[in-house]
């Protein structure tokens, strides 16, 4: 099992959706940036350093969210969202093709990574924003 952390970074009541690469796994799905957990590394830790690699943003953890199992054909990931506020930083794409802000009601617009469809459904039930 994959364990891959992700963030929902919110600012001004919209959220920061990324397109993975052409060259990436699931190429030009729309995700929420992060990656995988090494080895002896806590989750909190990935996403911070992920988001930091990514995006070039410090973010700070609000809330972990319950994560979502996921079988892909080739594997299985288990995901685990973190809510996060932006601390400091401007957006650099490292390696992702685009990046959006947006509100929830737009969320339901793009072609989401299978794994994140049950959160981006947990995040139009709950306004965990407000
Ligand atoms: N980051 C991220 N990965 C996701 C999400 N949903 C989803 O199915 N995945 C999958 C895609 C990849 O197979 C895996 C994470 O890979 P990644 O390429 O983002 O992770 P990474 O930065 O640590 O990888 P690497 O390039 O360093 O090897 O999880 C998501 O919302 N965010």
């Amino acid at each position: 099992m994959l364990i891959v952390t992700c963030a929902i970074i919110i600012r001004e009541r919209k959220i920061l959706i990324c397109q993975r690469s052409s060259t990436m796994n699931l190429p030009l799905k729309w995700e929420f940036p992060g990656g995988k957990v090494e080895p002896g590394e806590d989750e909190k830790a990935t996403i911070v350093r992920e988001i930091k690699e990514e995006l070039h943003l410090d973010i700070e953890v609000v809330k972990r969210l319950e994560p979502v199992e996921h079988d892909y054909p080739t594997f299985r990931i288990r995901l685990v969202p973190f809510i996060a506020n932006v601390v400091d930083g401007e957006l650099v794409l490292e390696e992702h093709a685009d990046a959006r802000w947006v509100t929830v009601d737009d969320l339901d617009q793009y072609d989401w990574a299978p794994a994140d469809v049950p959160i981006v459904e947990q995040l139009k039930a709950d306004a965990l924003w407000n």
